[in-house]
């Protein structure tokens, strides 16, 4: 198990991590979200052992990670990080880079494991071409065979497609996760993209300025966030005045709302006027403006023009269950 505890961390006068406690089980996937600069890689460092920290500690099991000022070459065997620029050797060929790090007592699975990497980061054909013949996305997946040929236990990425394209963004994110938990290796995942966070991680935790204000399993979180800041860090979200959707409501509060939660009618609801309608492939994303200003966002599958009347409506149930996450997270 992981136990991350960090009091506070400070680069030079501004605290850039706060209150930071947390465990992650082994084999476990944790993501980490936050707008940028929240203090993601910083968390990341620190873990790894690039960081000093004064007030915390980091242990993985029994053993405890001391940071550059207990170790000359940061890093511990049983841990590897991915981070956003990638140290590979440029000079020489892909399966060179990737079986540098295999270790040399199992000489007669070298090339088998090569193979085995290679198929995961979708490069074979590129096994004897050198690194510096790659583009940015290519160079980024070696860079992470590299860190899986070494078997760690815990994985620390930092954005670990942040540079490769939609095209195999996918496939190899399939591929990578399956790959992680398969091999029961513990991960724990800095991301803006919630394709990376959704379908795969067990936990997420959400940073805001540097302190940890949800931690909870993805799905829960998703469904029910706590705040909009943690569902915008999931897409586009609406802040609706409940006075808006329940005319009878005498509550004076917003609940969140996802686009695809609206359900449209033609007659009653809340009345929306169609500004745009933006083709998002499998629907359209719509902009309306319902009363006191509001701005609402909405799906159809049809496209719709500006003008149009439309009227929304949102189920209690889930008018109930924000409320009651909303409640929890101001007391
Ligand atoms: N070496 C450094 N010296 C001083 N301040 C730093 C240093 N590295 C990062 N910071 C500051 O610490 C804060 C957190 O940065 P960090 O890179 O951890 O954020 P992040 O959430 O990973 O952002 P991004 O998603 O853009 O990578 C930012 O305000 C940043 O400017």
């Amino acid at each position: 198990m992981l136990k991350v505890h960090i009091d506070s961390f400070t680069y030079t006068t501004k605290t850039t991590l706060e209150n930071i406690s947390f465990q992650v089980a082994k084999g476990e996937y944790v993501a980490l979200m936050g707008e940028s600069g929240s203090g993601k890689s910083t968390l990341l460092k620190i873990i790894y052992g690039l960081l000093h920290i004064k007030n915390g500690s980091i242990f993985w099991d029994d053993k405890q990670i001391l940071g550059p000022n207990f170790n000359l070459i940061p890093g511990e065997s049983y841990m590897k990080y991915l981070s956003q620029d990638f140290d590979l050797m440029p000079f020489t060929s892909v399966e060179e880079n990737i079986g540098q790090y295999l270790s040399v007592f199992e000489r007669e699975t070298h090339q088998q494991r090569i193979q085995e990497l290679l198929e995961l980061i979708q490069l074979e054909s590129y096994a004897k071409t050198k690194v510096k013949n790659l583009s940015g996305g290519q160079q980024q997946r070696v860079a992470l065979a590299r860190v899986l040929a070494q078997e760690p236990e815990i994985l620390l990425l930092d954005e670990p497609f942040g540079h490769i394209d939609n095209f195999k963004r996918t496939s190899l994110r399939r591929n990578l996760f399956h790959y992680l938990k398969e091999k029961g290796i513990t991960v724990l995942t800095a991301s803006h993209d919630p394709n990376d966070v959704l379908p795969y991680a067990d936990r997420t935790l959400i940073l805001e300025n540097g302190k940890i204000i949800a931690d909870e399993k993805t799905k829960k979180l998703y469904k029910n966030p706590p705040n909009y800041y943690t569902a915008s860090l999931f897409g586009e979200v609406n802040e609706v005045p409940i006075k808006l959707l329940k005319s009878y409501a005498a509550i004076d509060r917003s609940v969140l709302v996802y686009p695809h939660e609206f359900q449209l009618s033609k007659g009653s609801g809340l009345e929306v006027t169609v500004k745009d309608s933006f083709f998002k492939g499998s629907h359209y994303l719509n902009e309306a403006d319902a009363e006191e200003g509001t701005i609402l966002y909405f799906v159809t599958s049809k496209k719709l023009s500006p003008g149009d009347t439309v009227f929304l409506n949102v189920s209690l149930g889930t008018i109930n269950a924000r409320l009651h996450v909303e409640q929890r997270a101001d007391s």
